[in-house]
């Protein structure tokens, strides 16, 4: 037997230490959720020694999706999405885009330069492409926009950008496709964005509501959503067009351009100011480039 007395007594040990917090995080969190948790205790040297990866907390296994998603409008097409995302990954995401706020800039120019605007007054933080929990709400994004997307033949999601609004902070109604005079230029490629998904992470404030001007539902809708009242998960906008309340782990999807590439001008929206408390999102941004 090649195994000395100490080396196995240490692994005897360190598989019971395992088995307990395995137990432990399965009871708390179902088998899919346990890496997060895992990878946030303290852990014995031993342990980490034989398994590396626990000692890693940017690691990020990717959790099963149990999203549901519902058509809000038809005109322009707008998908309301319930729990896109799975709750370990917004502790995840968040914890990531922390340090890299900065306050929002709007394209000024073709050469993809961004600009602060009194229009846009939110920060914003570009997630690192390579983060694998992006990496699993990008890859759910682009499995959710099915045959809208050729992926990797020629489009891509962009880095995953968390917004944050406070209080009085808002972004006015705008669309997130370029015309086609202003296309910016990635490398001396010019590109365009497809689809946008838009995913809460934090939704304890008032007011925040992603307004959509020119979208049209059904008197019946309607009804049903004014005798919810506040429970609604979106409302009919005085102005016209309807309101979607910020909704932690929930989305909604749009796509932004026409058939024939062009931008759709129904998807005119706007983040409306939050009035107390904040509001986080992420803009997913599905890219098309023009080679
Ligand atoms: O925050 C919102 O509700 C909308 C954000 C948005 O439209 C954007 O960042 O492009
Ligand atoms: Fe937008």
């Amino acid at each position: 037997m090649a195994w000395s007395n100490a080396a196995f007594g240490t692994t005897v040990v360190a598989a019971a230490i395992f088995g307990a917090f395995l137990s432990l995080g399965l009871e708390q969190y179902g088998p899919s959720e346990i890496l997060l948790p895992l990878s946030t205790l303290p852990l014995p040297a031993s342990l980490l020694a034989m398994f590396p990866w626990l000692s890693r907390p940017s690691e990020f296994t990717c959790q099963p999706h149990h999203y549901k998603s519902e058509i809000l409008s038809l005109d322009p097409l707008l998908i309301y999405i319930h729990d896109f995302l799975a709750p370990a990954e917004i502790p995840a995401l968040l914890e990531a885009g922390e340090p890299l706020f900065q306050p929002s800039g709007i394209h000024s120019n073709k050469a993809g330069h961004k600009v602060k605007n009194q229009a846009r007054t939110s920060h914003s933080a570009i997630l690192p492409a390579d983060l694998p929990v992006a990496q699993c709400v990008r890859d759910r994004a682009v499995d959710f926009l099915g045959t809208v997307l050729t992926v990797p033949q020629g489009d891509a999601v962009l880095p995953l950008q968390l917004v944050r609004y406070g209080p009085d902070q808002k972004f006015d109604a705008h669309y997130d496709w370029f015309a086609d005079d202003k296309l910016p230029e990635h490398g001396g490629i010019k590109w365009n964005r497809v689809a946008t998904l838009l995913p809460i992470l934090e939704d304890d404030c008032t007011g925040g509501d992603t307004w959509f001007p020119n979208a049209t539902v059904p008197a019946k809708a309607v009804a049903e959503v004014t005798r919810q009242g506040d429970a609604a998960l979106w409302r009919v906008h005085e102005l016209g067009g309807i309101a979607v309340r910020p909704v932690k782990g929930n989305a909604v999807a749009w796509i932004n351009l026409l058939a024939n590439g062009t931008g759709d001008v129904r998807t005119k929206h706007a983040g409306l100011p939050v009035q107390s408390g904040r509001k986080t999102a992420i803009n997913i941004w599905p890219t098309r480039f023009f080679s």
